[in-house]
């Protein structure tokens, strides 16, 4: 297919490319893969294909994986039921030892083979590997009702040297979201939001989400209504009307924004390479969310004595 591209389009390609490697040289940028975007191999090891470029032009992907799908297969394996409440799963002691073989056993090696197929530089990790994350137990609130989730958690405190470490020695840290809370009990985290909590703790320049529709909509499921970019404030007066796995997904990009990540974007990982699409290319893709416009007051000049 390259073959057949004339010259002239490749090399506008490379150019296009040109701002956004120099912006992002040298910077951390978070990346979330969504169980629903990993159906099937050749989209993985696009995904794989895409870390390691990242890689080789300088910038410092860290991959924080979900699995939300596949720890459902297994469940049903198991003849175990769960259900999810705002966008999370009810996780009792058995399903705990589920979510966390299948999350840290399944997907993150698989992830790892995918990338160390190009050489050796992803490193699989979990919330409770150099005490990266501690957990504490979190409810939900519905229709105004606050929900017992069980063994679910938010991110309490990271350790941020536990990446850093990492990543200084070259490699690409591949992240699953399980964690004890402060008495060792441990917890499932949403990847989602576990995500954004290491982007802010990282500085990262920039927090992409990849999932299985084209960005959010402002009236799901209407195709019409998909948003390209929403501002903070927007997105926070949006959050009540969303549903499923949006939920913990937007107010995760809203925590990353707000927690000073430049951007988050929610793109359509059923797109191979949509990561180098989103990174390299003027147009982007996905569903922007950027800090609010300067208010006028914050234009002021600063007035000097
Ligand atoms: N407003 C919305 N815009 C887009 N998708 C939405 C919206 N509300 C709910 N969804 C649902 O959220 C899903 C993505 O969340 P989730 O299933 O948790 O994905 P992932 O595994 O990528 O984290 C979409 O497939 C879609 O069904
Ligand atoms: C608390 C909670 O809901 N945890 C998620 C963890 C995996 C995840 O977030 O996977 P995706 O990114 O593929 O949705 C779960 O058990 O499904």
């Amino acid at each position: 297919m390259l073959d057949s591209m004339p010259v002239a389009d490749k090399a506008a390609v490379l150019i296009e490319a040109m701002p956004w490697l120099r912006r992002f040289a040298g910077k951390i940028m978070v990346v979330k893969y969504g169980g629903n975007a990993m159906t099937n191999d050749a989209l993985k090891a696009a995904f794989a294909e895409d870390m390691v470029f990242l890689r080789t032009v300088g910038i410092k992907p860290v991959v924080v994986h979900g699995g939300g799908p596949q720890i459902s297969a297994m469940l049903d394996r198991f003849g175990i039921t769960s259900e999810f409440r705002g966008g999370l799963r009810v996780t009792t002691e058995e399903s705990m030892d589920v979510v966390r073989m299948v999350l840290v056993g399944q997907v993150q090696r698989g992830l790892v083979n995918l990338i160390n197929s190009h050489g050796p530089v992803a490193v699989g990790m979990s919330g409770e590997d150099a005490s990266l994350f501690t957990a504490v137990r979190r409810g939900t609130t519905i229709d105004g009702e606050e929900v017992d989730l069980g063994l679910v958690g938010d991110v309490e405190s990271v350790n941020s040297d536990a990446i850093l470490d990492v990543i200084g020695a070259g490699r690409i840290p591949v992240v699953s979201t399980v964690a004890p809370d402060a008495d060792g009990v441990i917890h499932n985290l949403n990847a989602d939001t576990a995500a954004s909590a290491l982007a802010v703790a990282l500085k990262a320049e920039k927090f992409v989400v990849l999932t299985d529709v084209e960005g959010v909509y402002a009236n799901w499921p209407d195709k019409s209504s998909l948003l390209r970019e929403i501002a903070s404030s927007q997105l926070a007066a949006m959050l009540p009307s969303l549903q499923a796995g949006m939920i913990p997904k937007m107010e995760a990009c809203l925590r990353a924004v707000d927690g000073g990540v430049p951007t988050a974007t929610v793109i359509d990982g059923r797109n191979p390479h949509s990561v180098l699409l989103e990174v390299f290319t003027n147009e982007g893709n996905g569903t922007m969310v950027v800090p609010d416009p300067p208010t006028t007051a914050d234009q002021q000049p600063e007035v000097i004595a």
